[in-house]
């Protein structure tokens, strides 16, 4: 009989090797990954051995360390992973957060980024919500993957889930929509991310959870002044000729060519164009872990290749896949009774202040 997909991910990634999975072999993968990523107590599990036989794991680009640092003390209550591209956004969604789940720090202390002295990526900590800056591009965020989905391990978290946080450009979608991705796909339309290991070139899923998808779009208000879509999400390893821009460095294509690719990527589906949802997905999946990306548009592509939004409208429109997480968040703590104990913590139920729409502090630095 030929291996199945369950045997061949036990014997190692060079076992699977091919350019392509099928969608039969990613529900196999599923409940396999589901087995292999938790501990009975429901913590995360590493698919990597070599960690524990370490006497201590660097995470170098976080500025942690499972020996320097009490990763259970400090980590070990996260159950939100909140993911964006710059420092000043994750810092503001951080703030944000505070205020939404009620969360003071102790007397005396001011919201510190845990990372400054990596000199690369940011992250805040709100209780169970860690915000943290992916910066551009697949590398950038593999990299921020790794030692996360590490860092959940050391701290013995229980179930996170990761959410990115984003902007992109809309496919025939307006400028100020919130879009959830339904299925990341890479530039050649596959679902799934590419790595190259070992000088092998080998496929993961970019699956992210269907189920929290849904649950996120459920949460967008018929009040809210913008739509709030489910949609495919294109991920491409450029801004400019990667994106069919007219106005790189370069550009060795006719508008005609980059409207008929942007209408093709209409037709199967896509509704937006970001740098990082497939790697996202990819690892998240490969780990277990529940993922979900959620994007404003800042422009339609269809209109235009320049992001010329006036700042400020630009800085609200961050500010709404920010509200719909939030509300995500603030319902799961709700139900598992931890926003209510959360609350008491500090001696009176608070009504969340809503997020002011223009902050001119952020302004000046987004
Ligand atoms: O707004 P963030 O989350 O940084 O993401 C988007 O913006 C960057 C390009 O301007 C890319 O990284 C793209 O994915
Ligand atoms: O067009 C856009 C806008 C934001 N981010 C992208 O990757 N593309």
């Amino acid at each position: 009989m030929p291996p199945t997909i369950t045997d061949n991910l036990e014997h190692g990634f060079k076992a699977h090797c091919r350019t392509q999975i099928q969608d039969d072999e990613v529900d196999e993968m599923d409940s396999y990954v589901k087995r292999i990523t938790r501990y009975s107590d429901g913590t995360v599990k590493l698919r990597n051995s070599n960690i524990e036989l370490m006497d201590q794991d660097i995470l170098y680009h976080l500025a942690l360390g499972s020996e320097s640092h009490d990763l259970v003390e400090m980590f070990g209550d996260v159950r939100f992973v909140c993911m964006g591209g710059t420092p000043k956004r994750m810092e503001n969604f951080a703030h944000f957060m505070m205020d939404e789940i009620g969360y003071k720090l102790p007397a005396g202390t001011m919201l510190q980024d845990i990372s400054a002295y990596s000199y690369r990526y940011s992250m805040y900590k709100v209780g169970p919500v860690l915000c943290v800056s992916h910066g551009m591009g697949t590398p950038s965020v593999s990299i921020l993957m790794h030692e996360m989905i590490k860092l959940m391990y050391h701290a013995k978290c229980m179930d996170p889930v990761f959410i990115r946080i984003g902007t992109c450009g809309g496919v025939g979608i307006e400028g100020g929509t919130v879009i959830i991705t339904e299925d990341a796909l890479d530039g050649q339309l596959r679902n799934s991310h590419e790595f190259t290991i070992l000088g092998e070139t080998i496929h993961r899923p970019a699956k992210l959870d269907k189920k929290l998808s849904r649950e996120l779009k459920s949460l967008a208000s018929p009040d809210d002044p913008y739509d709030t879509i489910i949609g495919k999400t294109l991920c491409t390893n450029d801004f400019y000729e990667g994106q069919g821009r007219l106005d790189g460095a370069f550009c060795e294509f006719s508008e005609a060519d980059k409207m008929a690719y942007l209408e093709k990527l209409r037709s199967h589906g896509v509704v937006n164009i970001e740098m990082e949802s497939t790697i996202f997905a990819a690892l998240t999946h490969h780990a277990g872990i529940k993922a979900a990306v959620v994007c404003v548009a800042l422009l339609n592509r269809l209109n235009g290749d320049q992001v010329n939004t006036p700042k400020e409208v630009m800085h609200e429109w961050q500010q709404r896949p920010q509200i719909l997480v939030a509300r995500y968040i603030r319902k799961v703590l709700a139900q598992t009774g931890q926003l209510k104990s959360l609350f008491d913590h500090q001696g009176s139920i608070k009504s969340p202040r809503r997020f002011k729409l223009v902050q001119q502090e952020s302004q000046a630095h987004e």
